[in-house]
């Protein structure tokens, strides 16, 4: 009786889900047809006033059906930031025609589950053109296969909120002739994957990536003796699990990933950080021009001349031109010891004259200079509702 109770309340849920689903592709339709407009009449993609107008009320119309105002917020950030990304996509693919293939050869770290498939997966979701999946055994691999055109596209992770940048996809770039064309952020989310039935007092061996490590090194030292065997990337250490029945031995990786060869998660939120997100870059052969109504990011490399104060100098540059840096990394010149090359990541589009001014500066002051890539950003910040708690009331 109960049971036909929940069955019969299922149905209407199940009914209610797939009108959900087709309001949220109407919606969607309906922001394309923004952007067609936008496209037309040079408006930036990005309008927050808007946003803010469009929570206010949907936070009071939530509140008389029984919504609360922070799920109403949440759900709507989600939904805004997909409305937003897709059409900075159509924008970007609209300035680069060129660059829409009828398939996008990606070489990326790893196989099938790999964080880096995961946000392949995900970066290309929003573009057009069919995925063809190039796993790679290591960085050098994945850049290799897109400058001898055996790839279009590389997907590298370039830093992680816990573990911080990722030094070899950095010194990688040193010397490749390839540009940065995109970006994306894609949440890490570390599970201890097992095969069978297990528990956490029997594993004894841990086969993961040694980033993986590196984020939950706590989780590790709460373990205590078992045993660490670095793999090559996620995929490779969930492959090796998924080929034994030891239930000894267990990786670290997605939840996602692992269920693609057959595991399960028998603990989550293995990191140190419990916001832990990989911003992985996109690069490929020929440079992307990002259209002025899309926000832009411009990563640089520099190595400044033997003088005190030269880095600040170039700082200074930025701060003339009113150019914000989002990040500063060092890493070593190979053959030049103690000298070291500059990665700077700042807001703003090349074709932008402010941002064309401290070009032409920094050219002038460093003794090496290069624009890895101008690229559309996509960490959309979520439009806050200053009113929001007044509106919970
Ligand atoms: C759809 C638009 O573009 C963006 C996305 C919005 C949305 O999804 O509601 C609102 C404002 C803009 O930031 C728009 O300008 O109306």
């Amino acid at each position: 009786m109960a049971t036909d109770a929940l069955e019969a309340l299922r149905k209407s849920i199940t009914a209610v889900d797939s009108e959900l689903l087709e309001l949220l592709a109407k919606r969607r339709g309906l922001t394309n047809q923004v952007a067609e407009t936008k496209i037309k009449h040079h408006i930036p993609v990005r309008d927050q006033k808007r946003e803010e107008q469009l929570l206010i009320r949907l936070i009071k119309q939530g509140k008389t059906v029984g919504l609360d105002p922070h799920y109403v917020t949440q759900l709507f950030h989600v939904i805004i930031e997909d409305s937003v990304l897709n059409q900075q996509a159509m924008l970007a693919s609209r300035a680069n025609p060129d660059s829409e293939l009828p398939l996008n050869r990606v070489a990326f770290l790893g196989d099938k589950g790999s964080y880096s498939y995961l946000a392949t997966q995900k970066y290309f979701s929003r573009r057009a053109g069919e995925l063809m999946e190039i796993g790679c055994q290591s960085f050098a691999e994945i850049i290799s296969k897109v400058e001898k055109n055996e790839a279009d596209y590389a997907v590298l992770p370039i830093e992680n909120t816990s573990s911080g940048s990722i030094n070899e996809v950095y010194d990688q770039l040193q010397h490749t002739s390839l540009s940065i064309v995109g970006e994306l952020t894609h949440p890490i989310k570390h599970s201890l994957l097992v095969k069978g039935e297990t528990s956490i007092s029997a594993i004894k061996v841990l086969y993961a990536h040694p980033q993986v490590f590196a984020q939950c090194s706590h989780f590790l030292a709460e373990l205590g003796s078992v045993e660490v065997k670095p793999c090559d990337s996620t995929s490779a250490a969930m492959i090796t699990v998924s080929e034994t029945d030891d239930p000894s031995v267990a990786a670290i990786g997605s939840e996602a990933g692992g269920a693609l060869y057959g595991l399960h998660a028998i603990k989550s939120n293995l990191a140190n950080q419990k916001e832990n997100h990989s911003r992985f870059i996109v690069v490929s052969r020929k440079a992307v021009s990002v259209p002025l109504q899309v926000p832009a990011k411009t990563t640089l490399v520099m190595s400044t001349v033997q003088k005190p104060g030269a880095l600040v100098e170039s700082l200074l540059v930025l701060k003339d031109n009113n150019i914000n840096m989002t990040k500063l990394e060092s890493r070593p010149i190979t053959g030049n010891p103690w000298e070291e090359m500059f990665y700077l990541d700042v807001d703003g589009n090349i074709e932008d004259g402010p941002m064309q001014n401290a070009l032409e500066q920094l050219a002038a002051i460093t003794r090496y200079f290069k624009v890895l890539g101008c690229y559309p950003s996509e960490e959309i910040s979520p439009t806050r509702v200053a009113a929001v708690n007044a509106l919970a009331e």
